[in-house]
């Protein structure tokens, strides 16, 4: 992860809600005011009680008290268009970083994700994006205010006299950002608070990678009776992060506690210099109660703003998180405006491809024409579903061109190249929804008879008509109450609805029985009249139908044909 200073992902997440700068003006505006209100009450009723002792007042009595019921009233209505303001905000922040992230992790997919941790990522798109809407709703705006409130409320104290607005500057000065700027640095082992904040969001997407991890391997925890083991190992995580968080607790506690001495301690010094100014004859007894009680009853914003400290941290460590995904650059990176492409047949000419260090594909040259079956094989890990994902531009080559109609794919438009490509992957993902939706991602405006012909096709009709509410049956969750046959005749369906003219099918029949096999090998047949196909395959019956099959281990060398 990259470390940030608080200011730099501060000013970023300010940047990334740029068009919703008007509305929180208007609930920094509006909380400023209703703070005022809240303390004029007090202020306009010492002075009725003034009044009510027979000295003067700046207002007589029926209108102080007709101003204290207007504040009250005007109280309420402001906190409440606050609240609504600030929440509008948050809701429309969320959706605007949902959208954000979703666009960045789209330019991610494939090849960025493959190795990242799901639950950690789970966790930045749910709870880490939702933390920052108290940044947004409950941290910008209490900063504003406490600032504009405070410099207020000295300039109101200090008309009374100089020391007294001084003395009210630095109270509030040491409550909302002194005293919580020193606590935060102390933490019990000296760590500091942005150290704990980041450790508990770490842990916590640990946590949520460990749960789901576990969901996944369930039936091998119970297959191996490992059961014990791994709820020791998710009981140490759980305890280890509640314990960060008691930490922090603990911190936040204490951190409270300074803060309301520091109050008492500052409106007692107001006490004691107004005291001393009447005695001297420098104000008169509005002079004593009136600042004593404003400066006491005026603490919250920056109250507020010293509660920002502890829930702040927490907010940065998500802030980064967030910002990482932000911030990371795509392996493949979309095209867009350039010359549309059909289909003329594909390429590989001299391509080299390593996963980082370790090489996978050195020098590999494949024609595939148009119109043909091209099978490949090679043994298990020596780069077959590899070069399909350079033929659909997951990743880019490392040297030489992969080309589709003599062109080098990276200068064709994405869409033509989705358009042009249908990809059936060695794992067939079903959303948890009805087979029909499960299958129409492949097209979207496919008719039910398209789906009905496609399923035929790939041998799965009878099979859904079987089911109690045929193509309208849910996929049970993560689509295992279906086999792995099913499943991946499910995923040619959507490979053969799609209708692109490039079928990449990697081991399109690796859980199917022969009859199975053998229907789906006639639809190949049927269908290759507009259709190229590569073919990935370990099966030799499968590999019957192709014209002509390459080993992808000798493609550098010997030009790879087998058969
Ligand atoms: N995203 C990735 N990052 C790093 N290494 C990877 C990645 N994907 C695959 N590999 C590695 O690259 C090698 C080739 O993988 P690939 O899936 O292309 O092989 P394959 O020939 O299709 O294997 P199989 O027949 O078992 O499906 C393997 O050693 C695999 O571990």
């Amino acid at each position: 992860m990259k470390r940030r200073s608080g200011f730099s992902v501060m000013a970023r997440l300010i940047g990334l809600v740029k068009p919703l700068v008007g509305f929180m003006v208007l609930a920094v505006v509006m909380g400023l005011a209703g703070h005022l209100c809240a303390s004029f009450i007090t202020i306009f009723g010492s002075y009725a009680v003034l009044g009510l002792l027979g000295f003067d007042t700046p207002l007589g009595l029926k209108a102080m008290f007709a101003s204290v019921v207007l504040f009250a009233v005007l109280r309420a209505v402001l906190r409440y268009a606050e609240q609504s303001c600030n929440h509008f905000i948050a809701f429309k922040l969320l959706a605007l970083i949902r959208d954000q992230v979703f666009l960045a992790l789209r330019k991610l997919c494939p090849a960025k994700l493959e190795g990242r941790d799901k639950g950690d990522l789970i966790s930045v798109i749910t709870s880490d994006i939702e933390l920052l809407e108290v940044f947004y709703a409950h941290t910008i705006s209490p900063a504003a205010i406490a600032f504009f409130y405070t410099a207020v409320m000295c300039l109101f104290i200090g008309s009374f006299h100089p020391a007294m607005g001084i003395l009210a500057l630095l109270a509030y000065l040491a409550v909302g950002i002194i005293i919580p700027l020193i606590t935060s640095r102390l933490s019990g082992s000296g760590r500091t608070a942005a150290d704990a904040a980041a450790e508990f969001r770490t842990g916590s997407g640990d946590l949520s990678g460990f749960v789901l991890d576990s969901l996944r391997g369930l039936s091998e925890t119970i297959q191996y009776s490992r059961g014990r083991e791994r709820l020791i190992q998710m009981n140490d995580r759980t305890d280890a992060l509640s314990e960060t968080e008691k930490r922090m607790k603990r911190t936040a506690g204490r951190n409270m506690a300074v803060t309301n001495t520091a109050i008492l301690l500052f409106d007692l010094c107001m006490l004691l210099v107004s005291a001393m100014l009447y005695q001297s004859g420098k104000v008169d007894f509005a002079g004593v109660l009136v600042p004593v009680i404003a400066l006491f009853s005026s603490f919250g914003p920056a109250v507020a703003l010293a509660n920002l400290g502890s829930t702040l941290q927490n907010t940065f460590a998500a802030g980064n998180r967030v910002l990482d995904i932000l911030d990371e650059i795509p392996a493949v990176l979309e095209v867009a405006g350039r010359e549309k492409t059909a289909f003329e047949g594909a390429a590989a000419k001299n391509v080299s491809f390593s996963y980082g260090a370790e090489s996978i594909l050195e020098g590999v040259s494949l024609e595939i024409p148009r119109g043909q079956v091209i099978g490949i094989v090679g043994k298990s890990g020596s780069g077959k579903s590899t070069l399909l994902k350079l033929f659909m531009r997951f990743w880019d080559a490392g040297n030489g061109s992969v080309e589709i109609s003599g062109r080098d794919i990276s200068r064709i438009n994405t869409a033509d190249l989705r358009n042009m490509e249908s990809f059936m992957t060695q794992e067939t993902h079903l959303f948890h929804d009805s087979i029909r939706s499960n299958l129409r991602i492949a097209k979207l405006d496919a008719t039910d008879a398209e789906i009905e012909a496609a399923c035929r096709k790939a041998s799965i009709h009878d099979f859904i008509m079987g089911l109690p509410q045929g193509y309208d049956t849910p996929v049970g969750e993560l689509g295992d109450t279906l086999s792995g046959g099913e499943r991946q005749r499910l995923g040619l369906a959507r490979a053969f609805l799609h209708d692109a003219p490039f079928l990449l099918l990697d081991e399109p029949t690796s859980n199917l029985d022969s009859l199975n096999e053998a229907v789906i090998l006639k639809s190949l047949r049927e269908e290759r009249d507009g259709k190229t196909v590569l073919l990935v395959s370990h099966r030799q019956s499968t590999m019957r139908v192709a014209d002509a099959v390459y080993s992808v281990e000798d493609l550098s060398r010997t030009g790879g044909r087998v058969s």
